[in-house]
């Protein structure tokens, strides 16, 4: 065991889920998300072992890494790494230089590796190489530990939720180092050297970034739905290239997600949307402006909400099945979805997947109303055919500093 030394970080951020607009998001259409109470740990602790050790306890990973390996990285001279680099500005990173970089190193760190264990190193690699240059402080050796309650690859928001946590806790340590060593730099201005348990509104804006630049890597894509509401955490609407707005809603949401238990690939999904939309533009554009509408009808009918009847549920139910039956449209159901759809309806529970779909899970809004023995009894039913599902609360905190 690594000898434990001088600064200490714990980071949490939660995963999320999407109750409308997943796909037509990327096109620049208005979707609605909510963060999930599972969440995505990460202890940062300083050693004195010349390693980075990491562990990333989801995929069974344990791995050291020389730090002198770390520096070589950005060792930036000769190479265009930066170009006129600011903390705040993650896009001026040349991401594909450091990239290849990354993975070069990691052929030879793990060489039998399946790419999932290599996505989630390269992304944690990437955000410490570019998060550190620019604040001059220099990498020393440390045990970073991640585990999250959350599912991987089902679409409740893993690889952002695993951003975010990364890149708070990456936030919090220069804090930490910045103020101990009163080291200048450009970032010390920025950074809010604090000993609160809170991120500023400047600080929570630049960790979005930071992570969805990291979900590049994963998703291709992102719309940046995921690691903003990771970021933010509550029940927000969402357009790319804006900030989310939260849903001040009278009464918490609860949601019953069903674990399909068939993995999917984002990056996938999101390319076979496109490839349709090519081959079909106005189908698939029609059918992209219908769910526009159904989110706008969705805020609508979340806004109204006041927690005295079940009213506001029939429309989000009705907006729930129109939603999925679009989502078929664009070709990333799956069976194993419809059959859970199917089970759900003959109870007036209305499910539709969520995230990228072609697996992952389903989710249904829970009424009110409804009696803890009927959806007991979903439950069971659900089990009888192998689903496993939870019940859940929607909009919780947050990034979050422990
Ligand atoms: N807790 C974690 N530890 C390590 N890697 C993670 C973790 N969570 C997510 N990842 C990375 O993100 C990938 C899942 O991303 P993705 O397919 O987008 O699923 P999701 O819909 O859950 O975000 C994993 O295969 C892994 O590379
Ligand atoms: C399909 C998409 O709208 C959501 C993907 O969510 P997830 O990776 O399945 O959690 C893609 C995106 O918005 O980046």
């Amino acid at each position: 065991m690594p000898q434990k030394f001088n600064h200490t970080v714990k980071v949490s951020a939660p995963g999320k889920v999407i109750l409308h607009g997943e796909h037509s998001v990327v096109y620049g259409k208005l979707a609605i998300a909510a963060s999930l109470g599972l969440r995505t740990t990460l202890n940062l602790n300083e050693t004195k072992t010349d390693n980075l050790h990491l562990h990333f306890d989801n995929l069974k990973l344990k791995l050291h890494i020389p730090i002198k390996k770390i520096k070589a990285l950005f060792d930036v001279e000769g190479i265009p790494l930066v170009s006129s680099y600011n903390f705040s500005k993650p896009e001026c990173i040349n991401q594909d230089v450091l990239l290849e970089k990354i993975n070069l190193l990691l052929k030879e760190l793990l060489p039998q590796e399946e790419s999932n264990v290599k996505l989630a190193v390269s992304t944690f690699l990437f955000l410490v190489c570019g998060m550190l240059i620019p604040s001059k402080v220099s990498l020393q050796s440390m045990e970073v530990s991640i585990n999250s309650d959350l599912h991987l690859n089902s679409g409740m928001g893993s690889s952002a939720s695993f951003g975010v946590t990364i890149v708070g806790s990456l936030m919090q340590y220069l804090k930490l180092k910045l103020k101990t060593a009163k080291e200048q730099s450009d970032s010390y201005d920025f950074l809010r050297c604090c000993e609160t348990g809170t991120f500023s509104d400047d600080e929570l804006r630049c960790i979005s970034m930071w992570a969805f630049h990291a979900e590049k890597i994963i998703h291709g894509n992102p719309s940046g739905i995921d690691n903003s509401t990771c970021t933010y955490g509550s029940v927000v609407e969402f357009r790319k290239g804006e900030e989310p707005k939260p849903l001040r809603l009278g009464k918490q949401l609860k949601a019953m997600l069903i674990d399909t238990k068939v993995p999917k690939n984002t990056k996938a999904l999101v390319q076979k949307v496109l490839d349709t939309k090519l081959r079909f533009p106005t189908i698939i554009e029609n059918t992209l402006d219908s769910m526009e509408v159904i989110s706008n009808l969705a805020v609508k009918t979340l806004k109204a909400m006041d927690g005295k009847n079940d009213k506001q549920f029939h429309i989000l139910g009705e907006l729930a099945d129109m939603n999925q039956n679009m989502l078929r449209i664009l070709g990333v159901s799956h069976d194993s979805i419809d059959e859970i759809c199917m089970v759900l309806s003959n109870f007036g529970l209305h499910g539709k997947l969520t995230g990228a779909g072609g697996g992952g899970f389903v989710l249904a809004i829970v009424p009110y109303s409804i009696e803890a023995a009927v959806i007991q009894k979903v439950q069971d039913l659900l089990q009888a055919k192998n689903y496993d599902s939870w019940i859940l609360d929607l909009g919780g905190p947050g990034v979050m500093i422990h």
